[in-house]
């Protein structure tokens, strides 16, 4: 069997990467989509702010019977981290695509504190093709390729949308009050 492909979508909240991860899931024959159980939000679904959506599997590991199908496509990356997830995400997915299945993963490069989340920092780095997406800045208007917080909650991993989180550019960007 011949090595897989991994695509990486990466940006801040709001660039699109959901939307390009729905479209490409669309495209496979023989789809599993992924999502962290950490975010109860999702239902099941990967969801974009563009309206589209799809089913997807709520995981803490990664699938066993993954090799039943020929993509995965997986939302929200940066979520598959302990305690949320059992095992290490980028071995499971460089395993995976060493086993010849083609998977398109998306997430968060870096948090509101402009800091990187590890486990997209080595997807991206491993990954066959990288897409870093950019946001409209909720201040300005230009490119924003960050992500701010409304407000301090003093957890890094929070689920939460423009109620909580908006995106910066280099301009506008700022930590929490
Ligand atoms: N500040 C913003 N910048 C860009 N798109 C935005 C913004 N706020 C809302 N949107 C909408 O969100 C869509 C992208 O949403 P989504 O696919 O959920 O992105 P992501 O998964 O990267 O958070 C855009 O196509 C646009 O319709
Ligand atoms: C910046 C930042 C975001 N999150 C959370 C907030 C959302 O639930 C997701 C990102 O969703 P999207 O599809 O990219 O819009 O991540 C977080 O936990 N920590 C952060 O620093």
């Amino acid at each position: 069997m011949s090595r897989g492909f991994l695509t990486v979508y990466a940006g801040p909240m709001f660039a699109g990467k959901s939307a390009y991860l729905i479209e490409a899931a669309a495209h496979a024959d023989n789809v599993l989509c992924l999502a962290p159980a950490f975010d109860v939000r999702s239902g099941q679904r990967l969801h974009s702010r563009t309206g589209v959506s799809r089913p997807a599997r709520s995981i803490e590991e990664w699938p066993q019977d993954a090799r039943d199908f020929s993509d995965i496509v997986i939302d929200e990356s940066h979520f598959l981290v302990s305690p949320y997830y059992r095992g290490d995400v980028v071995a499971d997915i460089l395993s995976a695509r060493d086993g010849g299945l083609n998977i398109v993963a998306g997430g968060l490069d870096t948090d509101y504190h402009q800091e990187a989340f590890p486990v997209m920092t080595r997807l991206m780095a491993a990954a066959d093709r990288t897409v870093m997406l950019q946001a409209r800045c909720h201040a300005c208007g230009a490119p924003a390729r960050w992500t701010a917080k409304k407000r301090e909650t003093g957890h890094v991993l929070e689920t939460g949308d423009a109620d909580l989180y908006e995106a910066r550019c280099d301009a506008h960007w700022t930590l929490p009050e």
